[in-house]
């Protein structure tokens, strides 16, 4: 048994509570929050004095590999965006280049506390294996597109994709389906997918009502809104998680509801877009799961789950005129708890006995956490992206005292100023 003890730190526990305890891990799972004695013989002690130890962020929404096309396109509209500058890039995709561009945001990922992330892209095995080697949490799902000359085989490749990955690396993979929209997957499409997860028992994650046009025109073409579409096509019977949810009405809360349906809030993304603003504070009221996601590096432009943390807290204060609207520790709870809920997890999201050991550590030896009125208020307000000093998954140590310890950083620096820039040479601006 591997035995691991963070001494002293103040934690998050699962009560919501802060208190200056011990955690002990043994293999991948917490086993003692409180005053660990003596008998604990553990191989490795980190000191945690001055820290604040967290469960690890959980990022929902992610195309882990679009850290390529980081600052390739920006200041546009969703589907100009896609459609003139992003899908033709990603016509040149090899596999490696998204082994490569996953690494990083790994890496990117991991150094800014983020323990578990849902992928939704092409490649997938490459991303698997890029999971695999860095010792991550992952949700993964192979995006797939419902018109030809892709349709068919995506479902194959789906199909084998979670043969082969579901619960691997120790449980540490799992595996979703993941059409990409309504506006690329139409209901035949997305029937065949359903019976596919049904099958599985897989779930499903997929982009809904993101912008305006995609409503209005979902409206003309089937007379109805995305939400009730899915509803009626069967997509929400297996178990969903839906990224965005921006133009939703009262309906269609009730559906999300009604449905269990999970949701992925990148408010980055939707700003950067200009995409609109989520009703999180409604869906919260209805006790629908929101949790927050970062969306691709293309469109947000980081992986740094702190700063979604504070957009969510920030953006509903605004739009609603209401400093109550997301106040700082439900930002932090849609982060950590509703997080693992939204992406289906068990006995993960919180530092408690027999759970799951993925944690991040704080550094608060900085200025901008003094003085300490509120770890919490300081945390969401104040906190940076590199005040994380360690992370652990399933009990490991993936970041110790800021240094990568599964990753070639200069590697990756390397290959990624090369691989982005081959992606895009053929396109004319
Ligand atoms: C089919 S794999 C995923 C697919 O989604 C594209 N994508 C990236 N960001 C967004 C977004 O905000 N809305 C819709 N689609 C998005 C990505 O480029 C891939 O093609
Ligand atoms: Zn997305």
């Amino acid at each position: 048994m591997t035995k691991l003890l963070l001494k002293g730190g103040e934690v998050l526990c699962a009560d919501g509570q802060i208190r200056t305890v011990d955690v002990a891990i043994a293999d991948s799972v917490v086993a003692q929050v409180g005053n660990v004695d003596s008998t604990w013989m553990a191989e490795q002690i980190i000191d945690c004095k001055d820290k604040l130890i967290l469960p690890g962020f959980v990022n929902t929404h992610t195309h882990a590999a679009m850290t390529l096309l980081r600052s390739y396109a920006d200041d546009m509209k969703l589907m100009d965006w896609l459609e003139n500058r992003i899908w033709p890039a990603e016509d040149n995709l090899t596999g490696e280049d998204v082994y490569w561009g996953t690494m990083l945001a790994i890496a990117e990922m991991i150094k800014t506390g983020t323990t578990t992330f849902a992928d939704m892209y092409f490649f997938m095995p490459e991303v698997a294996k890029a999971v695999s080697e860095s010792g991550i949490r992952a949700v993964l799902a192979r995006g797939m597109v419902g018109v030809a000359p892709t349709a068919d085989k995506s479902l194959t490749e789906s199909e084998e994709f979670y043969n082969e990955w579901n619960n691997a690396c120790d449980g540490r993979i799992t595996v979703m389906l993941g059409p990409h929209a309504p506006y690329t997957c139409p209901p035949e499409y997305l029937k065949k997918v359903i019976s596919l997860a049904e099958r599985l028992g897989a779930e499903i994650h997929i982009h809904l009502a993101e912008t305006a046009g995609e409503v209005a025109e979902c409206i003309k073409q089937y007379g109805m809104s995305p939400i009730a579409l899915m509803k009626k096509v069967g997509l929400f019977d297996f178990g969903t998680l839906a990224a965005h949810c921006v133009h939703i009405s009262p309906e269609d809360i009730s559906i999300l509801r009604e449905k269990g349906v999970r949701v992925a809030h990148n408010p980055g993304s939707n700003m950067k877009l200009a995409s609109g603003v989520a009703p999180v504070p409604d869906m919260l009221e209805a006790k629908i799961c929101v949790g927050l996601g970062t969306d691709g590096a293309a469109s947000n432009n980081n992986l740094d789950m702190l700063e979604e943390i504070r957009l969510a807290a920030m953006l509903h204060k605004v739009h609603r005129l209401d400093p109550l609207a997301v106040p700082a520790a439900t930002a932090i709870d849609m982060a950590t708890v509703q997080g693992i809920q939204a992406l289906n997890l068990d006995k993960l999201g919180k530092i408690e006995v027999g759970y799951k050991a993925d944690i991040t550590v704080f550094d608060m030896q900085n200025p901008h956490w003094y003085p300490r009125h509120d770890r919490l208020s300081l945390l969401v307000y104040a906190a940076q992206g590199n005040d994380v000093h360690t992370v652990i998954v399933n009990g490991k140590i993936l970041l110790n005292n800021r240094q990568l310890t599964m990753i070639d950083e200069e590697r990756l620096f390397r290959e990624l100023q090369i691989r982005g820039m081959k992606l895009v040479s053929n396109i004319n601006k």
